[in-house]
């Protein structure tokens, strides 16, 4: 059975192995074994604290092939932007400037640096083993993490954002980071992903240039990627604009990749999940098809399931009931495939 869980420490080998095989380009998944594990501790730890107001929390998915015993997927959510180091974006903005006396007036482009999404949460880190981007997987890992911001809504703010992977061509190489960043960095752009990664986001702030750049300065290649995801980003963006994330103009200071954002109670999936009683098992093959999660977070899990929705609550399949470790009168929270069919 596949299925999504909150991390453990024990997760390392298995996180570990799929960061190698996504490197580079996934910023917050870097092939080093420490910042992974502290990824994972700091998970743990999160779910322990009791929340007042999010802060500093990270909250790390694993999607778990039960019986393989593999880990075969990554999906993480940043409580809180901001409450550590600073987040840096650049917001494209546009200027016009006229002369009177030539009876000229240009409108051009500008990136300025901008903490907008400091107070966001981030969802990031949705990251799936080759051979298992089929059967919906990807869209349950990734929803797994809005039925989560939905059922813990106390340990998140109002809005989220998301960055998308970059344009980077088949070297490598990122045309908006040979353009800007590498003039302030001396770095290759895997370098100093990878330098944020491990040492958190202070070297921006002492090394980016503050003022404004003007976008018809930079060269044309440079130009043509801003806003633009990489290709292997495409399903990723894809599935953030189905829950209502839209583009803003923002973008990341590194490679230029769009950052979308949205308010977490417009996700279409934290709308449309329902909180319900466990009360029976279903032996039909007509029912819906959903995804479910448990609603204690200390053993919080999520997988796809049939289910019978009827008006004291719910019924679902034997296996899934072992596979979330669930006992009749529990809560669950469930999010219909087809929502239009709930009676
Ligand atoms: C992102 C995932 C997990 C998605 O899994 P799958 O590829 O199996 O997903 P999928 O079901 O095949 O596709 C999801 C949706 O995208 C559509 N789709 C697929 N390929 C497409 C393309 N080339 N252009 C446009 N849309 C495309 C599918 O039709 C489907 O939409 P319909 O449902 O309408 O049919 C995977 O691709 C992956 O691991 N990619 C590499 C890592 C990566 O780029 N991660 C995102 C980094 S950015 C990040 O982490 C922040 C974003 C976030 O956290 O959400």
């Amino acid at each position: 059975m596949i299925i999504v869980r909150t991390a453990k420490e024990s997760d390392l080998d298995g996180v570990m192995s799929l960061a190698e095989q996504a490197f580079p380009g996934m910023t917050t998944l870097p092939p080093e074994r420490a910042v992974l594990r502290s990824k994972l501790v700091n998970s743990a730890a999160s779910i322990e604290k009791n929340i007042t107001q999010p802060d500093d929390e990270t909250y790390f998915l694993v999607m778990h092939d039960t019986e393989k015993d593999l880990i075969v997927g990554t999906a993480a959510i940043i409580a809180c932007l901001g409450s550590k180091d600073e987040f840096y974006s650049y917001k494209l903005n546009k200027v016009t400037h006229s002369c009177k006396e030539l009876d000229k007036k240009v409108t051009f482009e500008m990136l300025n640096l901008s903490n907008h999404f400091e107070g966001f949460s981030e969802v990031a880190t949705l990251y799936l083993d080759q051979g298992y981007r089929k059967n919906g997987n990807g869209r349950l890992l990734a929803k797994t993490r809005y039925l989560f911001m939905a059922q813990f809504r106390d340990r998140f703010p109002e809005s989220v954002m998301a960055d998308l992977r970059g344009y980077f061509d088949e070297h490598g190489n990122s045309p908006f980071w040979d353009a800007v960043g590498s003039h302030f960095f001396e770095m290759s752009f895997a370098d100093a992903d990878l330098y944020g990664a491990v040492h958190g986001n202070q070297f921006i702030a002492d090394l980016m240039p503050k003022q404004p750049i003007y976008v018809n300065m930079l060269p044309r290649s440079a130009q043509a990627v801003i806003g633009r995801p990489n290709d292997v980003g495409k399903p990723a963006m894809r599935m953030l604009e189905k829950e209502g994330f839209r583009w803003n103009g923002h973008v990341d200071i590194f490679d230029a990749a769009p950052s979308v954002d949205t308010k977490i109670d417009d996700i279409r999936s934290v709308r449309n999940s329902h909180l319900a009683e466990l009360i029976g098992i279903s032996e039909f093959d007509g029912d819906d098809q959903a995804l479910i999660a448990s609603s204690d977070i200390h053993s919080f899990k999520a997988c796809a399931t049939r289910i019978s929705v009827e008006k004291g609550g719910v019924r679902l399949p034997r296996a899934t009931i072992k596979a979330l470790e669930l006992e009749l009168g529990d809560s669950v929270r469930y999010l219909l495939s087809n929502p239009e069919s709930t009676s």
